[in-house]
């Protein structure tokens, strides 16, 4: 359940006023790892998706539906949970990470005052484990959590193998000499990825008050490398368009969705676009989502890859940072502001 004091509310509902309705359909590519397509194809199309509303859908990925299936099932089962259960369960998975933010929250998003009708569970990703999930030794408060973790395990492991091939086909098509760049960057022992899984409740007495659409996760990009998102048969995710309009995107629990992240901006000099997105919340049913964010090790230096700074005529757009040092300028913003603006270079 997610509850909200006095206050809080408004700063949720508050684009209910804005608008009303959800807006049109994005018209989100696709790419098909099936070998429906010969694999240059797959590369120019993953390219061209990147470069375009940095956003597209993956089929044909060969994660088994049984396994989605079950990880939706024991998603929904965690939140059902009564909320010290919930927290405890929190407790443990931030004890293995201390000083992190990981474990469980409700309606507060990073630690600068952003709001949203979301409860969610987050988690660190050991980049190259056989069970990635930190483990929280047998002291643990919830079995059914246990359960949960491993479930999620599975899950890490078959997305994990998706994303490595996604990384591989981005390479290729942008002509990178060294073909794993992009995945040595999210497979070294130090990345530092994250698992997040989003609960959005119905929200029918708001409704009945008389709120619209209220702020499920607000507008942001991603900072991390790539994010692969799947969810449940539920609305709710919007992307923003190059002219800056909100497109809908039609939930589709067979498939996976890719966002380009912050870094992948960077590293491809800004050729391919950090996705502005955010979740509102409208409908009827819950919506439930599992979010993997793949990034680099922390000391990692980014800077636009040399390749791409000469096929854009020498300039680069860019300063070079490392990992940690963006991610504590990420902690210090809210969730919406435009972070990458910092690491501009000065244009001649
Ligand atoms: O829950 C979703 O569908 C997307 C949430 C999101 O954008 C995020 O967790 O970064
Ligand atoms: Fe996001």
């Amino acid at each position: 359940m997610v509850v909200l004091a006095k206050g809080e509310l408004e700063q949720i509902a508050l684009p209910a006023a804005v608008q009303k309705a959800a807006p049109p359909l994005a018209d989100v590519p696709e790419v098909d790892l099936g070998g429906g397509a010969c694999r240059a194809d797959a590369a120019r199309a993953v390219v061209a998706a990147c470069e375009g509303h940095g956003f597209f859908k993956v089929t044909g990925h060969g994660v088994p539906a049984g396994l989605l299936a079950r990880v939706e099932a024991a998603a929904a089962a965690f939140f059902e949970m009564a909320q010290p259960e919930k927290e405890a369960a929190a407790a443990a998975a931030a004890a293995a990470a201390p000083g992190s933010p990981f474990g469980y929250g409700s309606k507060r998003i990073g630690c600068n005052g952003d709001l949203g009708w979301v409860e969610y569970l987050l988690l660190g990703v050991a980049a190259a484990a056989a069970a990635p999930l930190p483990a929280h030794g047998e002291a643990s408060p919830s079995p059914s959590y246990g359960s949960f973790r491993d479930i999620l395990n599975e899950y890490v492991v078959a997305v994990r193998a998706m994303m490595w091939e996604v990384l591989k086909l981005m390479a290729e098509g942008l002509g990178l000499k060294e073909k794993d760049a992009l995945v040595r960057l999210v497979s070294h022992e130090e990345s530092d990825s994250v698992l997040r899984v989003n609960h959005y409740p119905p929200h029918h007495e708001l409704k009945q008050q008389g709120h619209g659409r209220l702020t499920g996760f607000g507008e942001h990009t991603d900072p991390q490398i790539i994010s692969v998102l799947r969810s449940n048969d539920t609305s709710g995710l919007e992307i923003s368009l190059r002219d800056g309009s909100w497109a809908s995107v039609s939930p589709d629990r067979k498939s996976f969705f890719v966002n380009v992240g912050d870094v992948l901006q960077v590293l491809t000099n800004g050729r391919f676009r950090s996705v502005r997105h955010r979740v509102m919340v409208s409908s009827p049913r819950p919506r439930v989502s599992v979010i993997f964010f793949a990034g680099p090790p922390p000391r990692e230096r980014l800077a636009p890859l040399p390749w791409l700074v000469a096929e854009d005529g020498g300039r680069r757009r860019y300063r070079e940072f490392t990992w940690r040092e963006y991610k504590a300028s990420a902690y210090r913003t809210k969730l919406a502001e435009n972070r990458l603006c910092h690491f501009e270079t000065e244009a001649d």
